[in-house]
Order: structure tokens, then sequence, then C-alpha cells
């Protein structure tokens, strides 16, 4: 048995990728390394031996994938590699993601979720941008049959139609699509600086929740940050708040926060005068001198039907 395949991320204190690779390489090629290296992976196996025996995806498994390809984390792709299974493995639960499920993976990677989610029984849409890990991830499920990798940028990528022929194809008995992201989002309140028009979008398509924090030490390479899973349960059409146009709701909103230290009755001179926003505001139990960071969503909404000319 491959030493390294029983290696959990727990057992490295946080050291340099050099260092990390220059341990695979020892690994990989000094055939002599056997016994004597293997008693520490196999301990560790053993503390944690269920984990261990499933992950395909630690360390060493996760540079062995990258070196097949020739490659090396690209940060401006933001690619810090999950080494936890079960981590993945909560993920998905927090998804409830259940067998038929369609579900749009944005950033597969090497595939350490892919696989959770595919061997939960879903569908896989993966869009990744960095056409060599779509082509490890293709690969790796060659055989599953139930994995679909665009490679894409999923800012240009028209997701909607790709989900609307899998939702509807013979690959998903079930009408659920679900959307997965691994988000640092930090839930940001009224009156700070966190908050940001993205709030505001999110409130207004999902109810989201905060699940679990995820340490940074569960990433390769290391982020400088502390990750999150945030889930989004999305509305139905029919629950969103009403708004004669949500292009001109979101616009306000924008403009709105663009100048953020500005008070409304300021930045939103483009929509009607001060004289109408300031009364527009107090109508709506808000001081005339409001800044953005201080109205919720619902204000936002009356706010914008009320000075929002059609
Ligand atoms: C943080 S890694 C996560 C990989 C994998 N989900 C994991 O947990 O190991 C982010 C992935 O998203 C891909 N990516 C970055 N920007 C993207 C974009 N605009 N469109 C699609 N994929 C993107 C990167 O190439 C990388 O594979």
């Amino acid at each position: 048995m491959n030493p390294s395949s029983l290696c959990s991320v727990q057992t490295f204190p946080p050291i340099s990728q050099s260092a990390l690779l220059y341990r695979h390489r020892k690994l990989a090629h000094d055939s002599t390394a056997g016994v004597r290296r293997r008693a520490p992976y196999l301990v560790c196996a053993e503390r944690s031996k269920g984990a261990s025996m499933r992950s395909a995806d630690d360390y060493h498994a996760t540079l062995k994938a990258l070196k097949s390809k020739g490659r090396f984390p690209r940060k401006s792709l933001g690619q810090h590699y999950m080494l936890n299974s079960e981590i993945n493995d909560q993920l998905a639960g927090a998804a409830g993601i259940e067998q038929g499920d369609v579900v749009l993976e944005i950033g597969p990677g090497t595939g350490s979720l892919t696989n959770v989610l595919l061997n939960s029984g879903a569908f896989v849409l993966a869009v990744e941008k960095d056409k060599h890990m779509a082509a490890l991830v293709s690969e790796r499920f060659s055989s599953s049959g139930k994995l679909k990798v665009l490679t894409e940028d999923i800012v240009k990528c028209h997701v909607r139609s790709h989900m609307s022929s899998l939702v509807g194809s013979t690959y998903s008995k079930s009408r659920n699509a679900k959307e997965e992201t691994a988000v640092r989002l930090v839930v940001s309140s009224l009156r700070t600086p966190e908050y940001r028009p993205i709030n505001v979008f999110v409130n207004f398509y999902s109810e989201p929740e905060y699940k679990f924090k995820v340490p940074r030490t569960n990433f390769f390479p290391q982020p400088n940050v502390d990750a999150a899973v945030v889930s989004f349960k999305l509305k139905q059409p029919s629950e969103y708040p009403h708004v004669s146009s949500t292009k001109s709701f979101f616009s306000m909103v924008n403009s709105a926060f663009n100048e953020k230290r500005k008070m409304l009755r300021k930045s939103l001179q483009h929509i009607c005068t001060s004289l109408e926003i300031e009364e527009a505001l107090t109508s709506i139990g808000l001081l005339a001198t409001s800044r953005p960071e201080e109205l919720t969503l619902d204000d936002f909404v009356k706010l914008h039907n009320l000075i929002a000319k059609e």
C-alpha cells in the first residue's frame, strides 16, 4: 500500500510549498524509504482510519495529480485545493445533496469535492477555467458518466442553458438543481464597512445561512485567511421583494454604494431631487441624512418604489 495515500492533512505542520514538493519527491523516488518512512503515516492512518482510508485527496494525492499535468497552483485563479475529504462531506451535507440532484460546481480543481458529489449520486456540471485542471478532472472521472466539464470562465458561461438541458435530461430523475459555491463570505451587518451591494443582492434572491468555518490548514497551498461555508436557500420568484424593475432597483443600490460615504440625498440625485429623496427616506422612518450602509433590503425596496420613475 502506498503510504502517501494513508496520510491525512493533520499530520503535517504548515510548511512551505517547496518543502512539500521535496517531501513528495522523496517518497515517490526513494524506494528504500518505505519501511523507515511508512511508520509515521501508518500511525496517523490509525488515528483517523476512516477518513484516511477514504481520502483520495490528501497532500500527496493532490501534489501527484498536479504533477501529472506539470501544474503548480496559480494565485491568479485562487487555486487553493481542499485536502480534507471530511470537509467536502460536510459541504455536500450542508447543501443537502441527494441522489439524482444536478449540481453546478464552480472550479472543481483536482476534483476532491466532485468525488463526494458523484458518490452522493448527483450529476455534476463542473465549470473550470484552467484547461489543465479541466482535463485532469475529466480524466479522473471519465468512467462515471455523471460528470460534464466545461472549460470556461464561470463569469462568461451560459450556466442557465447548460443547467436546464441537464435538469431535463435522462441523467436526472429529479428536477432539483442545486448550486454549490465554496464562498469566503462574511455575513455582513448594517453599518459595517463589509456591507455592500452583494449583501442586498443575496438577500433579495435567497436566505443566506452561515454554516461552518473551514480553517486555512485544510488547503494547499495554505491561504492567508480561513474559509467559511455559507448556504443560500434560493427564493421562488414569487417571494422576491416587489420592485417595478429589478434592473433599476440594482442600479439604484449600486449607485448608492458607489459613493458610500455620501448621503443618499446626494448620491441618488440622478434619479430625483434631493428634496424628494429626503421626503422618501423620512416617510419610511429613516433619517433624511441616511447613508447606504444604514438601509436594509426592505428599506432599499421601499425607497426605490418611492423615487424610481418608470
Ligand atoms: C479554490 S480552488 C478550489 C478547487 C476545488 N473545489 C477544491 O476544493 O479543491 C478554485 C478553482 O476554481 C477555478 N477557477 C478560478 N476562477 C474561475 C473562473 N472564473 N471560472 C471557473 N473556474 C475558476 C480554479 O482554477 C480552481 O480550480
